[in-house]
């Protein structure tokens, strides 16, 4: 079967991405490549990696250029594809990189992006719970976040498996500044962000806030509330999520000791943060990109660069009464074009890892 798929925002990161992906995948070809200021620019200009597409010219972002094709990937700015995608056939499988149909609280929606909810389509993160069946055969579907992909890997196991209290949740993430898309920003110069980390929508304002706490909701059946931290760090992919949350009492009464969320024998800690473990290792057991690493051993951004790959690891701080989760992932892969991709895939009904790499790029 040979798939045809267009591209919008392809002189962005995230087009570029999929565009690196989707060349090499088995069942694709790619169609019209889309841009907005950088129309009737040759590709190798703007993504000199993508060789094998250096001579394709970009073309407007309109309805008519993307139209044609069987999938149309939208990797366009927050707000600019929700009027593109109404007018796209209903039998052409839409898949959106942007924020625009993954919120389904209308007011959530407006609080953090002030303008109009465009309506919710299926999310893209096929390993929370229920989200795969929901994908196969859709045809709209909205992409996560790059902060919401890896907050709600991290924790969803817990809050699924009901052993996590859903009101203090804390999730510290830092990300390279691809994340903040190509366009030029002060912030994002090199002599702002080199050897230098900064935190910003500090005190719940980031608009991925409630995008976390309504996948995690979903996870828990009862409302999550999460204190989210985004941090920019000096490299260009990866982001790396610490997230913690308190351990439900019926699993800490294990602790022998009573006053014992915070003092436990060393049996009952290690027996607690074994139960914990097994929560996520059994959560994961079946999925292809995602991996609770070996105890001991701690995600880290380079080892799942350019891949779909997601690590994580969890410990349980008895002292705290907390399961600390931290994963990484490639903001641009799993967290944008290889989230789309395995997307697609499912939606489409071929192998789920068609076209999406396993091993990442190190040093
Ligand atoms: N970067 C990341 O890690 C992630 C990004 N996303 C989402 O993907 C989308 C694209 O992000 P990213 O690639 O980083 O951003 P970039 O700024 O790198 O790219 C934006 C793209 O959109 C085009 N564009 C700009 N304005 C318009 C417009 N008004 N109409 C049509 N096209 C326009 C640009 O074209 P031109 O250059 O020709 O002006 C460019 O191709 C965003 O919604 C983002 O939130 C999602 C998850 C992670
Ligand atoms: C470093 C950085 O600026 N990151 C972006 C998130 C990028 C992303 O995943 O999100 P969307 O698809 O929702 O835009 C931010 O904080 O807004």
């Amino acid at each position: 079967m040979t798939i045809s798929v267009a591209v919008s925002g392809a002189s962005g990161y995230a087009g570029g991405e999929l565009l690196r992906l989707l060349a090499s995948h088995p069942d694709v070809t790619i169609g019209a490549i889309t841009a907005h200021s950088n129309a009737g620019t040759r590709l190798g200009e703007l993504q000199p990696h993508l060789h094998s597409l250096a001579d394709r010219l970009l073309e407007e972002t309109t309805v008519q250029n993307l139209s044609g094709h069987d999938v149309v990937f939208l990797a366009l700015p927050h707000g600019a594809s929700a009027e593109i995608a109404r007018q796209l056939p209903a039998e052409t499988l839409v898949i959106d990189a942007g924020a625009d149909h993954r919120l389904e609280d209308p007011a959530a929606w407006e609080k953090f992006y002030g303008t109009a909810h465009a309506g919710t389509w299926p999310y893209g993160l096929p390993e929370l719970p229920g989200r795969r069946e929901r994908l196969r055969g859709a045809r709209r579907i909205a992409v996560p976040g790059c902060y919401p992909t890896s907050a709600l890997l991290a924790l969803a196991p817990g809050f699924a498996a009901g052993a996590l209290l859903p009101d203090d949740v804390v999730i510290v993430s830092a990300s390279g500044t691809s994340g903040a898309g190509k366009a030029a920003k002060v912030n994002l110069l090199g002599s702002e962000v080199m050897a230098s980390m900064s935190p910003y929508g500090v005190g719940g304002g980031h608009r991925h806030t409630p995008e976390i706490e309504q996948g995690l909701s979903a996870a828990a059946g009862t409302a999550v509330t999460v204190s989210f931290t985004p941090t920019l760090a000096p490299m260009s992919r990866g982001i790396l999520a610490t997230a913690t949350a308190k351990v439900a009492p019926e699993l800490l009464k294990e602790l022998v000791n009573t006053d014992a969320a915070t003092i436990g024998t060393e049996a009952g800690e290690a027996s607690i943060a074994a139960q914990l473990r097994r929560i996520w290792l059994d959560a994961y057991e079946d999925e292809p990109f995602v991996h609770v690493l070996p105890e001991g051993q701690w995600p880290a951004t380079k080892s799942v660069q350019g891949s779909n790959h997601v690590a994580i690891q969890i410990a349980f701080d008895a002292h705290a009464g907390r399961v600390i989760v931290c994963c990484a992932i490639d903001n641009l892969t799993k967290g944008t074009a290889g989230g789309a991709v395995q997307s697609m895939n499912i939606a489409l009904g071929l192998d789920e890892t068609s076209g999406l790499s396993f091993q990442g790029v190190a040093p």
